[in-house]
């Protein structure tokens, strides 16, 4: 994944992050506060239907006290106590006497007028009924309802019924079933009613929180504005805003963290060698004498999912830095043995250098998987040349003994970048070395008036004295090739022959370059733009 996608999708992570326990924490406060309003209307619900069961057992009573008086009915005698009777109840407001289906007297004297039964609407028990909206004669001002038992019938208010202390957003109800709504404390959506009266436990509408309690034949309910029940959350978001704050800042944390471990170099470094994005790149080394192509340089390359490539100069001082170099050696003796295993069975005059960094050669624990490879692929010990740059002889005793170890596999050993460095020419003398490739830097000085261009003819002379072979690297000219050459430099390597080549194009450069005979003085020219360093970028 490229750099700049991880960190989009680490943004886009960390804004979740953020967010989510947010929207996390208003939802729950949602249906927390809604649960709580459920719970409330419920205990108002219940309320309502205690306080309605108190006023008809109050009905009750005043009506069976009315039939137990002694005396005629409708005599002054019983109307006086009629009118008692109604005077010392607390929700009775009159007390009536029906004969043959018309009310004759009430608590307030004998009625003159025709005024008929009205039918029960709702059959309460134990012969005590209930009609709904009644508009007595008496009490012009508003409808009331009247249980009635045998002759005589109580007059009720409704809102005696729904006489409970409420919050001020809240509507109280009570009906008798379906529809049939005995009293209510405010108004009420008739589609809302509907679903009340017919006794739905609780719930939620677009406007309202509700509940209601059933009791046959009572349903009592009460509901309350949404909106308001909501808006007294805005507290309880003040209140656990600064919860929902401290988790998201968590969550942040974490994202960055995982992120900035993901995205930090050696983590993306070791997550390369573990997905295996190296490939080896081989840079042919010319024979100056004859211009045969007769071994190579292996280079690693790291080339991204993306197709990016990066080059070595910047992955392995961090390979070495943070320990990712023998990992990733393992993988360069891997892929070396894979890519040119049959060529080098194949001509045993071939041979592939390796770069073995500072630490490797220190610890040593690259020549036993190398040695494994090379024993397992059939090919010779000496057609693998060991690098190694000069810093890897700064001790000379772990050197020293590294060298010998790798001499006595059969390997040949190599001082890279010479002159670089902190090499002397008593270090030299004390390491027991097969070759040294003269820098790049004193290869470009040949021919120019560079300081270092009077440096390379004593390298290449040391060289001769130590009886070491010598490869120069970095030849871009023929005037740079002729001057080796002449010095007796035997090995040539740079863009004047080729770049860096992937297996197969090293493999047909090789073959091109030697089958064209052994004519080493119009070698020189042949140039090959090759297509491996060409694709490097730097990160
Ligand atoms: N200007 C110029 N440059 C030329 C010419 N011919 C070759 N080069 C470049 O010079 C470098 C030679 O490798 P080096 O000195 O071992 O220097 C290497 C080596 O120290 C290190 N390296 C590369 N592969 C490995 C590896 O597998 N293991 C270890 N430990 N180090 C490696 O990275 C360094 C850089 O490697 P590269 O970028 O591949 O760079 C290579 C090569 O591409 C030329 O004519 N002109």
């Amino acid at each position: 994944m490229r750099r700049r996608t991880i960190l989009i999708v680490a943004a886009c992570l960390a804004i979740l992050a953020g967010l989510l326990p947010m929207v996390a924490v208003a939802h729950l406060l949602r249906v927390r506060a809604i649960a709580a309003e459920q719970r409330h209307m419920a205990e108002y619900a219940r309320w309502t239907l205690m306080r309605t069961k108190r006023v008809f057992a109050d009905a009750r009573r005043v009506l069976i006290e009315a039939e137990t008086r002694p005396g005629t009915e409708c005599s002054p005698d019983h109307v006086a106590q009629l009118r008692q009777i109604a005077m010392d109840a607390r929700n009775v407001e009159d007390i009536g006497y029906f004969r043959d289906g018309r009310l004759v007297c009430t608590s307030l004297g004998p009625i003159r007028q025709h005024v008929p039964r009205t039918p029960p609407d709702v059959d309460l028990g134990g012969g005590f009924a209930l009609v709904l909206h009644i508009e007595p004669r008496t009490f012009r001002s508003q409808p009331m309802l009247a249980m009635s038992h045998d002759g005589y019938t109580a007059l009720i208010k409704p809102e005696r019924l729904v006489d409970v202390l409420t919050d001020s957003h809240m509507t109280l109800g009570i009906a008798a079933g379906p529809g049939r709504l005995i009293a209510m404390s405010g108004k009420g959506d008739p589609r809302l009613l509907r679903i009340l009266t017919a006794g739905a436990a609780a719930g939620i509408d677009e406007r309202h929180v509700f509940a209601s309690l059933r009791e046959p034949p009572l349903t009592a309910f009460a509901f309350s504005d949404r909106a308001q029940a909501l808006g007294r959350l805005r507290n309880d978001y003040l209140l656990l805003l600064p919860m929902g704050l401290l988790v998201s800042t968590v969550l942040v944390g974490i994202v960055i963290w995982v992120s900035r471990q993901r995205l930090s170099p050696e983590k993306e470094l070791a997550i390369a060698i573990r997905r295996r994005e190296f490939v080896v790149h081989y840079q042919p080394i010319i024979d100056l004498s004859n211009g045969r192509c007769v071994a190579a340089e292996a280079l690693l390359r790291w080339r991204r999912p993306d197709g990016r490539w990066i080059r070595p100069d910047l992955f392995i001082p961090l390979a070495e830095d943070t320990g990712l170099i023998s990992p990733l050696t393992d993988l360069l003796i891997e892929r070396v043995i894979e890519d040119q295993a049959e060529l080098l069975r194949a001509d045993r005059g071939l041979h592939i250098s390796i770069n073995i960094s500072a630490r490797d050669l220190e610890s040593g624990r690259f020549l036993p998987v190398l040695s494994d490879a090379v024993a397992r692929s059939g090919i010779e010990p000496s057609q693998i040349w060991i690098e190694a740059t000069e810093q890897g002889f700064i001790r000379a005793e772990i050197a020293a003994s590294a060298i010998k170890a790798a001499r006595a596999a059969g390997h040949m050993v190599a001082i890279d970048d010479f002159g670089t460095g902190y090499s002397s020419l008593s270090l030299l003398q004390g390491l027991p070395l097969d070759a040294l490739k003269i820098d790049k830097s004193f290869v470009e000085a040949i021919a120019t008036d560079a300081a270092t261009s009077v440096v390379t003819p004593h390298i290449i002379d040391m060289a001769h004295g130590l009886k070491l072979r010598i490869i120069a690297e970095g030849v871009e000219t023929r005037e740079q090739e002729a001057y080796l050459r002449a010095a007796g430099v035997p090995l040539a390597q740079g863009w004047l022959y080729s770049r860096a080549l992937p297996a197969a194009e090293f493999a047909a450069f090789r073959q091109g370059r030697n089958a064209e005979g052994d004519d080493s003085s119009t070698d020189a020219g042949r140039g090959h733009a090759g297509s491996g360093d060409g694709a490097i970028t730097a990160r």
